[in-house]
């Protein structure tokens, strides 16, 4: 049964989800950097908010670590490329708590406009200071939205609503799109000339980070109004403490802060500051859905192999995942196949689907023929980390497709280009599930590729099976199999030898000497 850690607050339907599933829970809420790292071995999953930080020093200990699934939108918590390297899949759920993000955004925005914290605040103490909170329409604003993704589309229909003029900066948005939205798209120097109010919805990234400079401020409207649901680091903090107090920004909303828990912050205090601790996802509706999302995408992973929101793989859903399951385990072999005999020089691999594995999701295919492939070059290579690792080296990967059927009902081919040329092995599936290889080098041979092996290419003449089969029964080796293929025309044989254990060095060496061999090395599935 597959383990799961759940180390941040979450709604308890998510553990709920898991046991119903079938998948083992422990929730163990504040742990330290170092007690993570020390018991994160014993799970084969982890289910995340913002708190926990995934560094590469914790995802060393995280020796059976397959998924982390982050209840919420934003991953800067994870280390994504090392979770990546290690073979470990990241999801996230993307959509599950946009709206109530999208509303606290609105609501910083009106308690900014009418100073609400502060007026509650002088109200409670008794000092009824109506003149003091003088405050703003929203009515005929103009709200500059940076980023205008699922949270900054949701903000500005709510905008709309209010009759808000919204202007947005968002380099992916299509003219289209923008148009669907009712938004006017600008460039960033005109979104900070021109805004009223000013909301932040992207995610944290090397592009966006300071994307809120003290170069920028400068370039605002006076008395502008910002807000930020989005993520810490995107606004100068202490550029915007210097604005705020020169009176040139005449309020600022923070949900979130470059170094969280903010227990302290040097704007705190700051007149026009309003702060809440990154609560934008905090609504009993969103927590609810992300928990349910997260923890049965977590579940399709670890029962079933299905893939969903993804962020370092291809996704594959649940029902894709069982029709996949033989083509994949195909492609493992063929790509090991490959790995073991052609791995010196290999500058591309190119994967080549016909008949059946042509109407499935290729990318899984690909992944499975990199992961075998990639095996025989390093341990731990999953499907997860086979990409990264075969671009690592530089290994240029081509995806070919052909609809039509074959002589077999599927064929998976794997060709490799190498100084010598292309070389290729090919596979189907007999029946419904059992991968079978069909082709090896250009030579017709029909083998199960399981266990150990040894590969013998020897000269195509009377008495060396014979021969072979007398060396290996001297030294106790049983051969339980053997799959024989011959170039039409004549020239080399190639043999297919299943044994029952791996065959030595010495034993090897015997082979190697035998009348007519060219070739011989041991393989194993
Ligand atoms: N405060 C919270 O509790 C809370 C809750 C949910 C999400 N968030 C954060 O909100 C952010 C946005 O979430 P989303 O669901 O809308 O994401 P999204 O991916 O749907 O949208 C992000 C948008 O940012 C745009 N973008 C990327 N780089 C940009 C750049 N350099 N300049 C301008 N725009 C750029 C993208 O094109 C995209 O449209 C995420 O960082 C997420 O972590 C915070
Ligand atoms: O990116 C997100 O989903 C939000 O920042 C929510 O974070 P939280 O789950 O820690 O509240």
């Amino acid at each position: 049964m597959p383990k799961v850690l759940i180390s941040d607050k979450m709604d308890p339907k998510a553990a709920e989800i898991f046991r119903a599933r079938g998948v083992e829970v422990d929730e163990i809420i504040g742990l330290s950097k170092e007690e993570l790292a020390e018991i994160i071995g014993k799970y084969d999953g982890l289910a995340v908010r913002s708190s926990t930080k995934l560094t590469p020093k914790i995802l060393e200990s995280a020796t059976n670590l397959k998924v982390v699934g982050r209840a919420g939108i934003g991953v800067d918590n994870i280390d994504i490329p090392a979770a990546s390297a290690k073979g470990v899949v990241v999801m996230n759920t993307p959509f599950g708590n946009s709206i109530t993000t999208a509303e606290h955004a609105i609501a910083m925005m009106f308690a900014l406009a009418r100073q609400l914290p502060e007026a509650d605040a002088s109200t409670q103490a008794g000092k009824w200071e109506k003149s003091k909170f003088m405050g703003v329409e929203l009515t005929h604003k103009t709200l500059g939205l940076i980023g205008a993704g699922n949270i900054g589309s949701i903000v500005a229909d709510r905008a709309h609503g209010l009759k808000m003029k919204v202007i947005a900066y968002d380099p992916f948005l299509t003219e289209e799109r923008a148009v669907e939205l009712g938004i006017e798209k600008v460039t960033l120097d005109e979104l900070f000339e021109r805004s009223d109010f000013l909301t932040l919805h992207t995610p944290l990234t090397d592009q966006t980070r300071g994307i809120v400079s003290r170069e920028a401020l400068a370039k605002t409207k006076k008395g502008v109004r910002i807000i930020n649901c989005a993520r810490g680091g995107l606004i100068d903090e202490e550029a915007l403490k210097d604005a705020l107090e020169s009176g040139h920004v005449a309020g600022a909303a923070l949900d979130v802060f470059a170094e969280e828990p903010a227990k302290e912050n040097a704007l705190f205090g700051t007149p026009g500051l309003i702060s809440t601790p990154h609560l934008g996802a905090s609504t009993s509706e969103a927590q609810v859905n992300v928990a349910i999302q997260v923890a049965e995408q977590m579940a399709d992973f670890l029962l079933d192999g299905g893939v969903t929101n993804a962020l370092n793989m291809p996704s594959l859903t649940a029902e894709e995942a069982p029709k996949l399951k033989p083509y994949m385990a195909l492609a493992k072999k063929l790509g090991s196949l490959v790995g073991q005999l052609a791995h010196d020089a290999v500058k591309g691999i190119s994967i080549e689907v016909e008949g059946a594995a042509a109407e499935l999701n290729q990318k899984p295919i690909t992944g499975a023929v990199l992961a075998g492939f990639m095996g025989a070059y390093s341990d731990s290579v999953n499907m997860v980390n086979a990409p990264y690792l075969a671009k690592e080296r530089g290994l240029d990967v081509r995806e070919i497709r052909h609809e039509r059927e074959g002589v077999y009902h599927t064929l998976i081919r794997v060709a490799v280009m190498t100084d010598e040329g292309e070389k290729s092995v090919a596979g189907t599936l007999f029946g419904e599930d059992a991968p079978r290889l069909v082709e090896l080098f250009g030579i017709k041979i029909e083998a199960d590729l399981d266990g150990d092996m040894l590969y013998v290419v020897n000269e195509d003449a009377p008495g060396f099976i014979g021969r072979i089969g007398t060396t290996l029964g001297a030294a106790g080796v049983n051969i339980g199999n053997f799959h024989l293929g011959r170039r039409d025309g004549g020239g080399d044989a190639v043999l297919l030898l299943s044994v029952d254990q791996h065959v030595d060095e010495p034993i090897l060496l015997e082979v190697c000497n035998l009348e007519g061999v060219k070739t011989v090395k041991t393989l194993s599935f």
